[in-house]
């Protein structure tokens, strides 16, 4: 896993956009909007109706303006530094990607294939990569194409370039289908799809959970009519979530800005390019469905750790649960003065419990202060 030390280079870097005179021109022109505003106010008597109809109205676009101009005050974006984590990460984590799909006839299954298709080409270790699909329609045409993308996938992701003309003939072999139900009877696969409807809730899930499930630590989830247009789209990512390997929990999810190419193109990409920034610089980047890598503890309240051998919940983690509600049960004045108390004595036990359990290879040392909320600690009874 990552290298712990804090003394090294970030694996991410906040690059600041602010610019001193764009926010003198935003300060000047909010002056004249008040100026403005105060000049409506002060003769709102000597007028007509028409004079407040106006200053209603511009008193809509200053709030509007200052909501903006707040917004995109301090503009900043986030540099990945993927050298820097290809050295420092002996072991990248496994990541779970899904594209959802839910219509064969508005979403053709080539859409489906090309999203899968540019997901399994990510510049990432394979063997740390799980694919899946939803098909919320349960089509036997979207499965197909699948299975067919599954097979040139063997042959397209190592040699993307060179195969380009086999790419085509997929195209064909899918487009060919469509409409032509022949290939059903081909394949017992298919026959699970023989008597189902979209809304045949219990057969589509028993169709979709068709293999194993990775479980892994990150997931990531894409439209079925997006694809990657970045091949290091899942290092960059890494890199956000892994700068402080101390403190895993420090990030919940990592939002890649969409990128269209329809009519509305433009729009968006002022939108992203003027708001973005300013979103990034408040806090970070806000979720807007694809394009999103979330960490698994995030999406469940649980991340794999939490489980043992079994499957089921380990004893550290039942306890944290145990520990969280009690807390949340507390009324507010008993709260402060017992979660001091409890904080304490966790800390005791927590040193305890990392020296009794020898320190695993890969994992990440324990903090020298416990006051994150990513501690473990024992069950404490009041
Ligand atoms: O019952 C459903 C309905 C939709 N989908 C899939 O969900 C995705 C999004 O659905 P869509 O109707 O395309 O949503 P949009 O409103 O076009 O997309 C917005 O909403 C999505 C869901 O929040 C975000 O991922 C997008 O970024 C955002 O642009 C598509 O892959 C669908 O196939 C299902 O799997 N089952």
């Amino acid at each position: 896993m990552a290298d712990s030390s804090s003394s090294r280079p970030p694996l991410c870097e906040r690059i600041s956009h602010k610019s001193y005179f764009l926010r003198a021109v935003d300060l000047t022109i909010l002056g004249l909007l008040f100026s403005l505003l105060l000049y409506r106010i002060q003769r709102v008597n000597e007028n007509e109706t028409v004079w407040v109809v106006a200053l209603l109205c511009e008193s809509c676009f200053l709030f509007i303006w200052l909501l903006i101009t707040c917004i995109k005050w301090s503009p900043a974006e986030y540099k990945p530094h993927l050298h820097r984590l290809d050295k420092r990460l002996h072991d990248f984590p496994s990541v779970d990607m899904f594209v959802t799909t839910a219509d064969p006839v508005r979403e053709p299954p080539i859409l489906v294939v090309n999203t899968v298709l540019s997901l399994l080409a990510v510049n990432y270790p394979a063997n740390k990569l799980a694919c899946y699909v939803s098909d919320d329609g349960c089509s036997p045409l979207t499965y197909f194409s699948l299975k067919e993308a599954s097979k040139f996938a063997k042959i397209w992701v190592p040699f993307c370039k060179k195969y380009n003309t086999e790419y085509e003939k997929l195209c064909r072999k899918v487009e060919d289908a469509t409409g032509d139900s022949h290939w059903l009877d081909s394949d017992d696969d298919f026959e699970a799809f023989s008597n189902t409807k979209p809304t045949d809730h219990s057969t589509i899930v028993k169709v979709r959970v068709s293999g194993l499930m990775t479980n892994a630590p990150y997931m990531l989830n894409v439209d079925c009519d997006m694809y990657v247009n970045e091949a290091d789209v899942v290092r960059q990512a890494m890199c956000v979530f892994l700068q402080k390997p101390m403190n895993p929990n420090h990030c919940a999810f990592v939002q890649f800005p969409q990128d269209f190419y329809d009519s509305n193109a433009d729009e968006f990409i002022i939108l992203q390019s003027y708001l973005g920034r300013g979103i990034a610089g408040i806090q970070g980047p806000i979720f807007t469905g694809s394009g999103c890598f979330h960490t698994r503890k995030v999406m469940y309240g649980l991340s794999i750790d939490d489980l043992d051998d079994s499957g089921s919940l380990s004893s550290v983690a039942t306890m944290t649960l145990r520990y969280e509600r009690f807390v949340n049960a507390l009324d507010e004045s008993s709260k402060a003065l017992k979660v001091k108390a409890v904080r304490d004595v966790r800390e005791v036990m927590n040193q305890l419990a990392w020296k009794q359990v020898p320190a695993l290879p890969g994992k990440v040392a324990p903090p020298k202060s416990n006051t994150s909320s990513n501690v473990i600690f024992p069950p404490l009874d009041f």
